[in-house]
C-alpha cells in the first residue's frame, strides 16, 4: 500500500487522481488525520501538507508526523510528492525533508524524478525541462515564492541536503528495470543518496516504475506516482490471476478504483493567488468573456481581513446571472517584483494567502458549493480557511486537476500551471 505524502494541496490532488486513474482505492486528506480515524477499504493513502515553503524545520516535522501516520495504517511504500518544477527555496524543503524521510525509513537510497511528461516535464541528464526550455529559462524563473534559476537538479538538490546525489541517465532507462536497478545499487555503492531517474515519456516512468515499486521510499511528481501505480497493479492483477487460475482456470478481470462520483452542481467562484504564467492566461480569459472579477490589491489595504471584507462586499453586489466570479491577486512579474519590493515577498505572500482565506469562508458561507482554487500555496490556505479535513476524487477538469468532493463543498485545486487557458472559465460554469 502507498502512502503519500504531498508538499502542498494542488500536488495532493495531482498524485491523488494519478493514483486513482490506475486502479488503486485512494484516499486523500488535507493534513494528517487523527490517529484514531477510521478509514473505508484503500490502496493508497495522500495527505496534503502546506510545507513547500514554510521553514525547513516545521517541514521535516509535519512530513514525519504524515509518515508516522500513513506507516501506522498499514502504507509500506512511502511517495514523497513534490512538484514537477521541483519549486524550493535554497535552503529546502525538498532535500530536508527527503533527509528526515530516508533516516526515518531507514532506507540508504531513495529514487525519484520530477518528470510528468504529460505537462511537459522532462529530466534528461539530470536537467529538468518546462516545455522546450530548460527549468531556469522557463516563466518558473519568476515564481513569487520559489523562484527556479538552476535546471541541473543533483546540483539544486545537494545544495540543500546533507547527502548526494546522482543520476540514472536516459539510456540506461531505456534499456528496462533491470538496468535501472543495477544503474541504482552502482550509485549506492558510490555513497549517493539521491538518485534523479530521467524520464522523457511515461514508458520511461513505467520502466522505473517497475524497477521501484518495492523500494520503501520513492519521491518525485505525479508522473512517476503514476509508474508506481502501473507496477503495483500489474503486481495485483498477475496475483489475482495466478489465485484464480489455481482455483478454477478462469482469469478475473482487472481491479478498478473507487468509481468517481458525478460532477458537482451548485453556485461556483474562482479564487486566484497563483502568478504562474498559465493562471495569468487562464484570469485573462475569464475578465475577456465578461465575468465578473475584482482584484485583490495588497497596496491598497495590508489587512487580510479588511481586503477579503471588501472583496465579499463587492461580491454581494454581484447578479448570478453575470456567472461566477473571480477574485484574484495574480500578477505578472513586474507588477509582482513591484509588491514584493514594497511589502516584502513572504509578507505579501502571507497577506494574499490569509485574505484568500477569508475570501474563500465567506463565500462558502453565503451560496457557493463549488470553489475553484488557483495555486498550490493558495488552495492550502483556502482550504485550511475552510476547515475541510479531505474529500473524494472525482471527475478531472484536466489531466492533474480533479474535483475534490468534501462533505461540505466540491473543490477544484489548480496548479499554478495547469490546464487549458479556458478551464477556470468552463468549469466555473
Ligand atoms: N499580487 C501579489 N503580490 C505578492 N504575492 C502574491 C501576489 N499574488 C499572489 N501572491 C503570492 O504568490 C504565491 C503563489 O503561489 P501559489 O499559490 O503556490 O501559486 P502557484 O501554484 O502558481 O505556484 C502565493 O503565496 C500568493 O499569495
Ligand atoms: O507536480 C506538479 O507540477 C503539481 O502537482 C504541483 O505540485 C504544482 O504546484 P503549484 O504550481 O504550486 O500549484
Amino acid at each position: 500500500m502507498i502512502g503519500a505524502i504531498a508538499d502542498d494541496f494542488t500536488g495532493a490532488t495531482d498524485v491523488a487522481v494519478a493514483l486513482h486513474r490506475h486502479g488503486l482505492r485512494t484516499l486523500l486528506y488535507f493534513g494528517t488525520p487523527p490517529a484514531d480515524l477510521a478509514l473505508p477499504a484503500h490502496d493508497a493513502l495522500v495527505i496534503a501538507l502546506k510545507t513547500r515553503t514554510i521553514p525547513k524545520d516545521e517541514a521535516v516535522t509535519q512530513s514525519l508526523a504524515a509518515l508516522d501516520w500513513v506507516r501506522s495504517r498499514g502504507s509500506c511504500q512511502i511517495y514523497f510528492k513534490y512538484c514537477s518544477t521541483f519549486d524550493s527555496t535554497p535552503e529546502g524543503n525538498i532535500g530536508p525533508v527527503l533527509d528526515a524521510l530516508a533516516d526515518a525509513v531507514d532506507v540508504p537510497m531513495v529514487a525519484m524524478t520530477p518528470s510528468s511528461p504529460e505537462h511537459g516535464r522532462t529530466q534528461y541528464l539530470g536537467y529538468l525541462f518546462a516545455g522546450d526550455v530548460p527549468l531556469a529559462e522557463s516563466p518558473m524563473r519568476e515564481h513569487p515564492l520559489t523562484p527556479m534559476t538552476d535546471s541541473y537538479l543533483p546540483r539544486v538538490l545537494d545544495a540543500q541536503s546533507a547527502h548526494r546525489s546522482g543520476v540514472v541517465p536516459l539510456p540506461v532507462v531505456r534499456r528496462g528495470p533491470a538496468a535501472i536497478a543495477d544503474r541504482l545499487e552502482a550509485l549506492r555503492a558510490q555513497g549517493v543518496r539521491y538518485a534523479l531517474v530521467d524520464a522523457v515519456m511515461d514508458d520511461d516512468l513505467a520502466a522505473a516504475g517497475q524497477a521501484l515499486h518495492r523500494m520503501r521510499l520513492v519521491a518525485g511528481a505525479a508522473g512517476l506516482a503514476a509508474g508506481l501505480a502501473r507496477a503495483h497493479e500489474a503486481a495485483k492483477i498477475h496475483a489475482a490471476v495466478e489465485d484464480e487460475q489455481a482455483r478454477n482456470g478462469d482469469p478475473v478481470p482487472a481491479t478498478a478504483g473507487h468509481t468517481p462520483p458525478p460532477l458537482p452542481t451548485g453556485r461556483a467562484a474562482v479564487l486566484a493567488g497563483s502568478c504562474s504564467a498559465r493562471t495569468l492566461e487562464q484570469v485573462a480569459a475569464m475578465i475577456k468573456a465578461g465575468r465578473p472579477a475584482y482584484r485583490l490589491d495588497a497596496l491598497a489595504a495590508q489587512d487580510a481581513e479588511v481586503l477579503a471584507r471588501e472583496a465579499l462586499a463587492w461580491y454581494d453586489t454581484q447578479w448570478p446571472e453575470h456567472g461566477a466570479p473571480l477574485v484574484y491577486s495574480s500578477l505578472p512579474p513586474d507588477e509582482l517584483r513591484d509588491v514584493q519590493r514594497r511589502l516584502g515577498r513572504e509578507r505579501s505572500a502571507e497577506l494574499l494567502e490569509s485574505a484568500l482565506g477569508h475570501v474563500a469562508k465567506g463565500l462558502a458561507e453565503r451560496d457557493v458549493t463549488r470553489l475553484i482554487a488557483a495555486g498550490g500555496e493558495t488552495s492550502g490556505a483556502i482550504v485550511r480557511a475552510l476547515g475541510l479535513p479531505g474529500g473524494l476524487i472525482g471527475p478531472e477538469a484536466a489531466r492533474g486537476v480533479p474535483w475534490i468532493l468534501t462533505p461540505s463543498l466540491s473543490l477544484l485545486l489548480k496548479s499554478g500551471n495547469f490546464g487549458e487557458p479556458d478551464l477556470l472559465l468552463v468549469e466555473s460554469q
